[in-house]
């Protein structure tokens, strides 16, 4: 994730200088081809940067923040792109005056398609809070929420690029399933997601007026959302973000 936010600054000319740190010094060649420059130890990227990208797993925090044990935060901006993980728990670490930023990105950034959401603590300023967001709209859309909805969004944005994945493959193990090629059913059903989202976008109608225009009565369309019906569909959607949220929950514990 890291990585698809520095590349997708320096693609899109952002101004800023970049540096990078990771315990594991085989990722420099990726960043450094990218202009950034590789710091050998956490200070020295604690001293070169005003604005720090915490973009760890969850569970290496504890080891990140106690490499961070002493150093003064000042007026440094921080920026968890971490599940589960709140300000407040930074902070307790970092120390109250700590300006910390928390961000729920997702992989399509990587095709500056991203789809961020972004809260802050009390101490980062609206400069600052806009500054992030200035950050992450290079790579997409970014909306400002709050902290407690954090949790929650994560099944809307974060973790969801794999459920459109999953319902791809499903589409087309379908399609194969009936005798249509593989690759001709991957590119017409990822033109009809896509034209299905353009529509939505751009004709300000809802998702029940588009569903109504699609479905004739007593035709096929009517056929494929009945059987999804009989199965649950939208109470399975409904169950499967709720277990994202209660893992996110768990991971922040
Ligand atoms: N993947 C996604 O779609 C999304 C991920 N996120 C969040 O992004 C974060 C990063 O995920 P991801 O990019 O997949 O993680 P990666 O494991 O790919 O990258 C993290 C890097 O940090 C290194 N690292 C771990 N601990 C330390 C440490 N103490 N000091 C220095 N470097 C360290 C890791 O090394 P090593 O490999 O040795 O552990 C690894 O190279 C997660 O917190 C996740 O919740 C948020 C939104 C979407
Ligand atoms: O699976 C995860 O925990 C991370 C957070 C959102 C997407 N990937």
């Amino acid at each position: 994730m890291a990585y698809a936010i520095a590349s997708g600054l320096v693609e899109k000319n952002f101004p800023c200088r970049l540096f990078h740190f990771d315990r594991d010094s085989a990722k420099y060649v990726r960043f450094e081809s990218i202009g950034s420059s590789s710091c050998w130890k956490l200070e020295e990227l604690l001293e070169a940067c005003d604005t720090v990208f915490f973009a760890v797993k969850p569970q290496n925090f504890d080891e990140l923040l106690a490499q961070m044990n002493g150093f003064p935060t000042g007026e440094k901006l921080f920026v968890s792109i971490a599940a589960g993980i709140s300000t407040g728990y930074l902070a307790a670490s970092l120390g109250r005056g700590a300006k910390i930023v928390r961000a729920m990105p997702n992989t399509p950034l990587l095709v500056s398609m991203g789809a961020t959401a972004l809260c802050a603590n009390e101490q980062v300023t609206p400069q600052e809070l806009c500054y992030v967001q200035q950050i992450f709209s290079q790579l997409g859309v970014c909306e400002i929420i709050e902290e407690e909805l954090m949790n929650a969004i994560i099944a809307v944005n974060g973790s969801s690029p794999a459920v459109v994945y999953l319902f791809v493959k499903a589409f087309v193990d379908g399609a194969k399933e009936q005798g249509i090629d593989e690759q001709l059913a991957f590119r017409l059903f990822c033109q009809s997601v896509l034209g299905s989202v353009e529509m939505l976008q751009s004709t300000g109608k809802s998702p029940e007026e588009l569903i109504r225009m699609v479905t004739s009565p007593g035709g096929t369309t009517l056929a494929i959302l009945d059987s999804l019906e009989q199965s649950h569909f939208s109470e399975a959607i409904a169950d499967s973000m709720r277990a994202c949220t209660r893992r996110a929950q768990e991971i922040g514990k």
